[in-house]
């Protein structure tokens, strides 16, 4: 090592929840370092959040075109421009990859280290080859990367994951999705929309981010009519010919069918950063995964001076939570020992496909876990087939069920397909960390005609199921002309 260094706080990463702690160890102590393996810019911005939404946008576009005619309107040939597709998403990427580039620059030099770290000891950091790193304090903050299984590694350049997508320059014929999860579902929608020809594979059943079944099939459903998608998939055989790959898989019908696509997608999870770090050398309790064990609220490890924020914590590989947790980190690590449990939100996530889905508070499946599976919880729900707003935009398609616990009528929780679920979900995610009941809920304002009254028409179902309000009828008024 050819310098040696000694700080009050070492953050490990320099993306979303590292940019965080950064900021709150610093109202504390100048003597910070952000130590950075990768290029600067964030997950976020480089080939996350930003660009994945920047493709979806474009992919809406093209397919309000193609919803047109269902109001009379007939916009003539539906073209898309591959090139000019992608030449925008990385145009706006990279703007928005460019904020975080200046902030980054305005971060004095002195506290900024290029290179991998890992541990040497409790205390010590060592990057690459050239820095030692004494500090009081760390943050690891490394974030996540996807993974899937090594067997597909044989085809080479044809196997992509999410950073991939964002680097082309133009969009290919064909493409095999594996993971209908969240990343899955967001490009492999949005990809089909652009009018490429998409086959999505799962294992187990599993779509989208749902645990509810009812929400989980209504999605399952609703998506299998507009492109190919088995959730619980057979495939027999994956293999790479020349350019492309050739896939065998057992069809519907129970036969094998062969599909050639020009690539594959594996959007099958993402994993924390935190097997190179170099843990072997500390004794910190790590769960199952063997990542470290995070207590939620300080965002310590049993090491009381390391702290994990950020995806590589591994709770909710969220960006609103990778800024939080950063800021608890950063702050406590900062303040070291004096450390303050922050504040978590409501569990709020919502994935941008049309329509969109959302969880909100506790899961279907936590609540059966701590409630009991025979009737311990409430449930609400109602459609958005026949819900007036969402008629009028001819986005009639969705399904939210609401979670309440009985006796006290608080709101739990929910899950959702639903028109515009990114404002429903950020009112019930307000609504459930403020602690309100449904009765609460039911007496605040709702206007007409908006895609919310459908939210208080599942909120009036599980009132009346919490047994605090009158029976529901066979069809809400406000589905037509409103209260
Ligand atoms: C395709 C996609 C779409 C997404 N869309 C959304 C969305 O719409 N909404 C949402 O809320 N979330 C979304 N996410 C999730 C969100 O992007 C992440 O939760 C968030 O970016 C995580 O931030 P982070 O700071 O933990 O990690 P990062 O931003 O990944 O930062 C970690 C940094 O640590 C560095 N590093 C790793 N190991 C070391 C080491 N040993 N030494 C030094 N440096 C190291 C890495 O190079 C990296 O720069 C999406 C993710 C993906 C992949
Ligand atoms: N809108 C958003 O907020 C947003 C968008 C993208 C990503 N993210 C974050 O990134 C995280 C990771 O996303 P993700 O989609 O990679 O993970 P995920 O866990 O959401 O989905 C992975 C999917 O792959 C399936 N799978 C696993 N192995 C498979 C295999 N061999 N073949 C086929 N399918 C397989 C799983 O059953 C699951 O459905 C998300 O949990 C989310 O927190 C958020």
């Amino acid at each position: 090592m050819s310098k040696h260094i000694s700080v009050d706080v070492a953050i490990i990463g320099s993306g979303t929840a590292g940019l965080a702690a950064w900021r709150t160890a610093r109202a504390h102590t100048d003597s910070v370092v952000m130590i950075e393996s990768g290029p600067y810019g964030t997950t976020c911005a480089r080939v996350g959040c930003m660009p994945s939404k920047l493709l979806i946008a474009a992919a809406d576009s093209a397919h309000q075109v193609r919803q047109a005619p269902g109001f009379g309107i007939h916009p003539g040939t539906l073209r898309i421009d591959g090139q000019e597709v992608m030449a925008r998403i990385k145009a706006e990427r990279d703007r928005f990859v460019g904020f975080v580039l200046d902030s980054v620059a305005s971060i004095p030099d002195e506290h900024k280290i290029i290179g991998h770290a890992r541990f040497k000891d409790e205390h010590t950091l060592l990057v690459d080859e050239h820095t030692e790193v004494a500090a009081k304090t760390v943050v690891i903050a490394t974030g996540s990367r996807p993974t899937y299984p090594d067997a597909w590694q044989s085809l080479g350049d044809r196997l992509l994951v999410n950073d991939d997508v964002f680097e082309w320059d133009s969009l290919p014929a064909s493409l095999a999705v594996f993971g209908p999860g969240v990343i899955g579902l967001e490009l492999g929608q949005a990809l089909h929309r652009l009018g490429i020809k998409v086959w999505m594979f799962g294992v187990g059943g599993q779509v989208g981010p749902f645990t509810d079944p009812e929400v989980m099939d209504y999605a399952g459903h609703h998506l299998r009519q507009e492109f190919f998608l088995d959730a619980d998939a057979d495939v027999q055989r994956m293999e790479r010919r020349g350019e492309q790959v050739e896939i065998d898989f057992c069809n519907a019908a129970g036969v094998t069918e062969r599909i050639v696509v020009d690539y594959v997608i594996a959007a099958t999870g993402r994993r924390p950063n935190v097997d190179q770090l170099g843990l072997d050398a500390l004794d910190i309790e790590r769960d199952d995964k063997g990542g470290p064990v995070v207590d939620p609220c300080t965002l310590q490890t049993s090491l009381a001076h390391i702290f994990v924020a950020g995806d590589a914590s591994n709770q909710l590989p969220l960006l609103h939570e990778a800024n939080a947790q950063g800021r608890i980190a950063g702050d406590n690590a900062g303040r070291f020992p004096e450390v303050r449990a922050g504040l978590r939100h409501s569990t709020l996530s919502v994935v941008f496909t049309d329509p969109q889905m959302a969880m909100v508070g506790a899961s279907y499946r936590e609540l059966e876990r701590r409630y009991g599976n025979n009737g311990g919880i409430a449930i609400g729900q109602s459609g958005f087939e026949n819900q007036g707003r969402s008629r009028v935009m001819r986005r009639n398609l969705g399904l939210l069920r609401l979670y309440g616990e009985p006796g006290s009528g608080l709101f739990l929780g929910a899950e959702m397909m639903a028109p515009d679920a990114e404002h429903l979900a950020h009112l019930l995610a307000w609504a459930h960390q403020s602690r309100m009941t449904v009765a609460q809920m039911l007496t605040m304002p709702f206007y007409h005609p908006v895609v919310e009254e459908g939210l208080r028409t599942a909120l009036r179902d599980l009132h009346a199921r919490l047994r605090q309000g009158p029976a529901m009828g066979d069809r809400c008024m406000e589905c037509g002309v409103g209260d």
